[in-house]
Parts: C-alpha cells; structure tokens; sequence
C-alpha cells in the first residue's frame, strides 16, 4: 500500500477540521412499531475522521442507510455541504458520499479493474447511446476512467492484481477494493460500514493506514466498528448510539471513560446483548401464563361448575420485521 500517514494528524495540505461536511439533524428511523434510530444529531467536519459505535442492534447500519438514501428518514434532515440531500442513493452518491457496507458487496466475477470502474459511473458523462456506438467521446471517457481507477489501485495496493477476478483475492484485500471502489466516485465522505470486520490484527492495521491516508486526501470519513481498539486511535470524535440513541460524542479518551458507554460494553444489560430486556419480557409473560395455567387447572379439578379464570396469552410483542436491501 502506498500509503504514508500513520497517525491521528492530517498530513501538511490537508484541509483544517471546521467546514461541515455531513449535518444530519434529528433523524429518527421507524421500522412498524420499531423505532430503530431516534432524533440523533450528528455533524463530520472536513479532515476529520468521526466513528459511530454501539452495541448490536443499536440502529448504526440503519443510521448509514438514512444517510445513504436508502432509507427516507421517519424524521429529521440530512445535508451534505449545505444542501438537502435527495432520497436516492445514486443521487446521494452523485453528491459526494460514498459507501461501504458491512459485507462485501463486490462483482465477484467481475476483475479487480472493473469493480473500480463500476464505481466510476456516477462521475462519467458518457450516456447510453455514446457506450453503444462507442465514439470517440465514450473511448476518452474510458481511458481517463481507467487511468483514474489504476489509480486507485495503486494507492490501495492493488494494481498488480488489476486483472484479477476479484472473488480469487483474499478476504483483506477484497475490503480494500471496496474501498477503492468506494473512492471511484470521488466522493467528500466517505462511510465505512465495519470496515474491520473479520480481518487479522495486521490487516486491521493496515485499514487504520490506508483510512488515514483517505483522510489526507481530504475526503472526510464516518466510520461504524466494533473493535474499540482501532475506533478509538482512528477517530477525531466518537458519536455512541444505544437502542436508536446518541448517548454521549466526544474524543476517544471523554467516550472511553464515560459510566454509561462501559456499561452499555462491559457487562450491563446493554453489553453485547441488547436483546436481554426483550428476552426477559417474553420470559415473564410465559411464567405468568404457565402460573395461570396451573392456577386454571387446579380450579378446574377442585371446584365444579366454576368457570376458570381466562388468562390474557403473553403479550404479543411484534417480532422486528426483517432487515431490508443492504444486507
Ligand atoms: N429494514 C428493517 N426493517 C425492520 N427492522 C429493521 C430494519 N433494519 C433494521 N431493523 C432493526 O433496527 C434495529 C437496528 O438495527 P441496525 O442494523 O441498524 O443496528 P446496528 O447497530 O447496525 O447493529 P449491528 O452492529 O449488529 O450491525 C434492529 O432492531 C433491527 O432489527
């Protein structure tokens, strides 16, 4: 990787932290009776590097998705450089904001080369009929697509493996071309949806170097991770969303001691089971039905010609309906 940067500190020529970039306000997400993400505020900042953490479940992927144009916000307002931004994602993409998302979303029989350009084409003006003839205006457009998206491929490291199919690469290397993906659009942000997830110490490393080195490109970034280690020596600021909500933002070392953030990571109902209060809901109501049960059963054999008492079945929770396109 040709990537230079190793440290919190924006290279020299980097623009300063200050014009805000991302400015989502008051973005509340319902899914039915699911308020997965609720009235969360959150600005990224030019030349800064902002992380988004939680426990599972606490709205960040859907938070990305409202920020995307995936999802049209229940609520709330999302503005890239000032402007609203449109509800569709490939608009979202024109405007300057790029992804990636928690798996790997590459064309795995496409090459190395070619998943670069796909991501090339919301910044090419070349239209259907100039593709299909193939003038001489599609042929420039090409080259210089190709040019860009070698690279590309030279910053992440990539450029020998440019004809490979992008399904022979190894899992560490495929995140990267997501990555480079990502940046064909040439986007002002950039969101990195888990960007470490299932990598080795050493390929985490080498994200934490080459997101740095994206930064100093001037391309502002909101990461969601779960590995605190890498979340809290990349990041400028730390928003953390708990059950839909921001709970604190600040630096590494104000979000690391906060009381509440160890105890929605460190062993609390929150940590690592969000899903505990639900589970002990449903547990209650079946221990209360089953007593009922008993109760009705002992009625019925000792008394004659009493009707036993109707229990209400355990309150009906509504499963969380199903997660939608981008997983
Ligand atoms: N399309 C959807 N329809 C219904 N519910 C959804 C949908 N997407 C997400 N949810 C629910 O919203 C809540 C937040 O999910 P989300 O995936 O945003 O959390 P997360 O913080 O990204 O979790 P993880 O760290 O596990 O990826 C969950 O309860 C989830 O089941």
């Amino acid at each position: 990787m040709t990537t230079h940067t190793t440290t919190k500190d924006a290279a020299p020529g980097t623009p300063t932290p200050g014009d805000t970039v991302l400015d989502a306000r008051g973005v509340t997400m319902r899914f039915g009776g699911l308020t997965a993400v609720r009235d969360v505020d959150l600005t990224v900042n030019s030349g800064e590097i902002v992380g988004l953490i939680g426990p599972n479940g606490a709205g960040k992927t859907t938070f990305f998705n409202c920020l995307t144009g995936l999802y049209i916000p229940t609520e709330g307002e999302v503005r890239y450089k000032d402007r609203v931004l449109p509800p569709k994602s490939f608009k979202v993409t024109a405007a300057g904001i790029a992804r990636t998302f928690q798996n790997i979303r590459l064309f795995s029989n496409m090459t190395v080369l070619e998943n670069v350009l796909v991501g090339r084409h919301t910044r090419t003006k070349e239209g259907l009929w100039s593709a299909l003839l193939r003038g001489p205006g599609f042929h420039k457009a090409e080259a210089k697509s190709r040019e860009r998206a070698m690279e590309l491929l030279e910053f992440i490291g990539l450029a020998d493996k440019a004809e490979h199919l992008s399904r022979n690469l190894p899992y560490g290397e495929q995140r990267k071309l997501e990555i480079a993906r990502a940046l064909a659009s040439e986007p002002g942000l950039l969101l990195l949806d888990e960007p470490t997830a299932g990598m080795n110490p050493q390929e985490t490393r080498a994200t934490e170097e080459l997101i740095f080195a994206i930064r100093d490109m001037g391309i502002a970034i909101l990461v969601i991770e779960h590995d605190m280690r890498f979340i809290m020596n990349l990041c400028d600021r730390v928003a953390v969303l708990v059950q839909g909500q921001k709970l604190i933002e600040g630096d590494a070392a104000t979000v690391q001691n906060d009381e509440r953030v160890i105890a929605a990571y460190l062993g609390e109902p929150l940590a690592d089971d969000p899903g505990a209060e639900e589970v002990a809901e449903v547990e209650a109501a079946e221990a209360a039905a089953a007593a009922a049960d008993t109760a009705d059963a002992e009625t019925t054999a000792g008394t004659t010609g009493t009707t036993g008492t109707t229990t209400d079945p355990a309150p009906g929770k509504d499963a969380a309906p199903g997660k939608e396109n981008d997983r």
